[in-house]
């Protein structure tokens, strides 16, 4: 387990059995004089679940944008398959299997679930200039690989919109490991849902890691993380706070690591200084982050 000491975990590779297929040594990125990332190191193997954790602002959108090719590193490695990369375009890093899922999924709500699907590589038959999309072929393939994923929707010509946000993540995912992902990105894919939808994205992300996919899992919930994760990566202020495999890390600990049980505490000690606030009478960190109970607000 790395924790708060970034110096030391500058360029510091995880310790791995094999080559990851994603790597970050020491990886930074800057916008101009604005540090979003600083110093990360984190490693993604085939078959493993490697959560990202960070409250707003904490450089999660930045980390994504590097690995899925929208934004290029300012400091340090990007590696995938042990050789440096450095993306232009998304559709590089789609070429080289990393898929990303939108937590606003790009779907186009009135078309059917197999006609998403397939969105923009449709399937065809024919050749030119009488091709035509091959439309029971793709109908098929959808089902089979939903299917194939554990998903089964009652009817695959019901317009996308009509599924829930969950169905809708798990489509998502299907489609990705469909066309050839290797790492998959969930951006918050539980952010949005209820306790039991979230219950069903989780489902599919262990779906998809038991496929063989390196998976990266986005969220601010160490519940989720904690449910599915093999690896886990706290994002505070740009800089990886922690980095601890499941079996270095429990439940609470992390809780706490999101919730910066340090902060609370100087928190409270600054109430104390301010009269007519009993600090007495304020929780402790620790009672603060402890776990809840599943309620809807838990979920997200
Ligand atoms: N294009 C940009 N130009 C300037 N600063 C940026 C840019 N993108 C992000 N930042 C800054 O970098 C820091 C990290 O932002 P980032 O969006 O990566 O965090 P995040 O963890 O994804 O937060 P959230 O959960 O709120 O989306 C923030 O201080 C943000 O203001």
């Amino acid at each position: 387990m790395t924790t708060a000491d970034h110096s030391k975990n500058n360029g510091k590779v995880p310790p791995a059995d094999e080559t990851p297929i994603v790597e970050l040594r020491g990886t930074g990125k800057s916008y101009g004089n604005i540090r979003a990332l600083h110093g990360v190191s984190l490693a993604v193997h085939p078959g493993k679940v490697t959560c990202v954790l960070g409250d707003n602002g904490a450089g999660k959108s930045t980390l994504i944008k590097i690995i899925s090719g929208l934004h290029q590193h300012t400091e340090g490695e990007f590696l995938i398959d042990g050789e440096p990369v450095r993306f232009s375009t998304p559709r590089e890093a789609l070429d080289r299997g990393i898929a990303t899922v939108y937590q606003d999924l790009a779907t186009v709500p009135l078309m059917p679930v197999w006609r998403n699907f397939f969105l923009g590589s449709e399937m065809t038959k024919g050749s030119w200039p009488i091709r035509r999309l091959d439309i029971a072929r793709m109908k098929k393939t959808a089902d089979e690989e939903l299917r194939n994923m554990g998903i089964v929707l009652d009817d695959l010509e019901q317009p996308i919109g009509t599924l829930s946000g969950g169905q809708r993540q798990c489509v998502a995912i299907a489609r990705a490991v469909y066309f050839g992902a290797r790492v998959l990105i969930l951006d918050e894919p539980t952010a949005a849902l209820g306790v039991k939808q979230s219950g069903v994205v989780l489902k599919y992300i262990a779906a998809a890691r038991d496929r063989g996919l390196g998976v990266i899992f986005i969220t601010h919930n160490p519940h989720h993380a904690y449910m599915v994760g093999d690896h886990f990566n706290v994002l505070r202020l740009g800089t990886l706070e922690l980095s601890a495999d499941r079996s270095e890390v429990s439940l609470d600990e992390l809780t706490n690591h999101m919730a910066g049980g340090a902060e609370l505490a100087a928190l409270k000690h600054e109430l104390a200084q301010v009269s007519g606030v009993d600090v007495e009478e304020l929780p402790e960190p620790e009672d603060l982050t402890a776990p809840v109970a599943a309620t809807p607000e838990g979920t997200s």
